[in-house]
């Protein structure tokens, strides 16, 4: 696809992000894969403010273009596009019931069959480590290799998919998940989970359900 069809798509999937209340203010990231390196959203700039031009090429050295300054989290985007060749677009937020869950520390367990959307039995929390770091990208490098979803501990989310409508869309089920967790979590805990074997079931499932239309 054209760099300026990808950037616009870029552009849209950031406002719909903010549309679903999944992020605010200049919070989250998001790029896609693209000639061996990936498009990625600036630093710091309000997304409603953003044009085509704006949108950053870095290259799989981590050179960028003159006169533009990729998402201070490229690092953890290049992770997980090297964790993970399945992936082709990765959306960051710091939606606010998936935040509230890394503050505590925890992945998010088995407690609904939908945690199977993230590829395993748990949305994990990969550890702390300061916002743009080379440190943060090998922690999620490592939280990705088998997931398509991470917590980021006192930060916020990571999600990745084939496309950018499928990446927001986990980011929007990882959300719901949180939320589910934190309020069965104000009753009891630990909070009841379905079983390894059904989650496997379900992954299972998984692969074949829905109906697939040719992009
Ligand atoms: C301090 C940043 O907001 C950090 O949290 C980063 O992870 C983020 O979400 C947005 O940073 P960029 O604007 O550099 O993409
Ligand atoms: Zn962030």
């Amino acid at each position: 696809m054209e760099r300026d069809v990808l950037a616009r798509e870029i552009i849209d999937t950031c406002l719909e992000m903010t549309r679903l209340g999944l992020n605010q203010g200049t919070a989250g990231n998001i790029s896609v894969r693209y000639q061996g390196g990936m498009l990625i959203t600036p630093t710091g700039t309000p997304y409603e403010r953003l044009t085509e031009s704006n949108i950053v090429f870095v290259d799989a050295d981590g050179q960028f273009e003159e006169g533009k300054i990729p998402s201070s989290e490229w690092r953890f985007h290049q992770a997980v596009y090297q964790a993970r060749p399945d992936a082709n677009a990765v959306v960051h937020n710091h939606a606010v019931h998936c935040t509230a869950v890394s503050i505590l520390n925890r992945p998010i367990p088995a407690i609904h069959y939908m945690i199977a959307v993230g590829g395993g039995n748990t949305i994990p929390c990969a550890p702390y480590a300061t916002f743009g770091t080379k440190k943060l990208s090998e922690h999620v490098y490592e939280a990705m290799r088998d997931r398509k979803a991470t917590l980021l501990q006192h930060h916020g989310l990571i999600a990745c998919e084939e496309n950018l409508q499928k990446a927001l869309w986990l980011a929007h089920e990882v959300e719901v998940l949180a939320r589910l967790y934190l309020t069965t979590l104000a009753i009891v805990d630990p909070v009841p989970v379905l079983p390894d074997e059904e989650i496997a079931i379900v992954l299972e499932k998984f692969k074949s359900y829905g109906l697939r239309i040719e992009e």
